[in-house]
């Protein structure tokens, strides 16, 4: 299982959004990190087949992804930012639509819509309308639709966006769950989301990658490179200081409420 990401470059007119990144991904989970504008909605689009690079290419087990077309989709889930979720109908009707849009046999639908309730936990609730669900279990129905096909690669866009502080803590321990045999990749601006579930961070910064690795390792350097002046100051580091450090002033607290 090996997502590979080479040379990969997005030019909007004159705007480069993405500047020759390249990366492999493997199983486990992998944090996306960068400030508005760095250019991780136009790199999620691209892995999503949404949107095609203007050079480069994407690699799923050595098969270019735009020719893997169909193939492509079947092993890919995404998670997308919370959004109108058919209010009127209940979670089980709404997995039932996403299952009939991904071609699932009646059968096999039945089957995956209670394994994917089973698993987010909203098996009680399944007959009940979508709009008497909280933020979390709404996030939680968005996931469902994400695993019912059982991808391999799953993509999630700010998955604890509007969640409160218990409900994210759940959302990460779903995700660690959920990736035992999948690749995820999660973009988000909340570092603490990813910090202690993702086995590698990327850094995203004005469409370069800039750095790809263990939260520790990310840590260590930024601890190296501070003068001795602030080292001594800091005394415990963490991945919010590795992103002040890189990205500064375009860190934006109201991101974290
Ligand atoms: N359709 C487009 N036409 C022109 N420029 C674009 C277009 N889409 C994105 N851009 C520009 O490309 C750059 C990267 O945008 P992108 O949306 O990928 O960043 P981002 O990291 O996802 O930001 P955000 O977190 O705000 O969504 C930005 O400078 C943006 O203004």
């Amino acid at each position: 299982m090996e997502l590979i990401i080479e040379s990969l470059r997005k030019n909007y007119g004159q705007k480069e959004a993405l500047k020759g990144v390249s990366f492999a991904l493997h199983q486990g989970v992998y944090g996306l990190l960068g400030p508005n504008g760095s250019g991780k909605s136009t790199l999620m689009n691209i892995l999503t087949g949404n949107l095609q690079g203007t050079s480069g290419k994407v690699l799923w087990n050595d098969q270019n992804i735009v020719q893997m077309g169909k193939d492509y989709r079947k092993i890919l889930g995404y998670v997308p930012q919370q959004q109108a979720l058919y209010p009127d109908f209940t979670g089980v009707r709404f997995l039932s639509y996403i299952a009939a849009l991904q071609g699932l046999t009646s059968r096999e639908a039945k089957e995956r819509i209670h394994y994917a309730l089973d698993v987010v936990e909203l098996s009680d609730v399944s007959g009940k309308k979508i709009r008497t669900y909280s933020g979390g279990m709404k996030q939680r129905l968005l996931i469902a639709q994400a695993i019912l096909a059982d991808p391999k690669l799953l993509i999630m866009d700010e998955p604890t966006a509007g969640l409160d502080p218990k409900q994210r803590a759940l959302m990460r321990n779903l995700i660690v769950e959920i990736a035992s045999d999948k690749i995820v990749l999660i973009a988000t601006h909340v570092v603490s989301d990813v910090e202690w579930i993702s086995k590698e961070i990327l850094l995203l910064k004005e469409g370069e990658l800039i750095r790809k690795g263990s939260r520790d390792c990310l840590v260590e350097e930024v601890k190296e490179n501070m003068d001795s002046v602030m080292k001594k100051d800091a005394k415990e580091l963490g991945l919010e200081d590795v992103y002040l450090y890189y990205f500064g002033e375009q860190y934006d607290e109201t991101d974290l409420l």
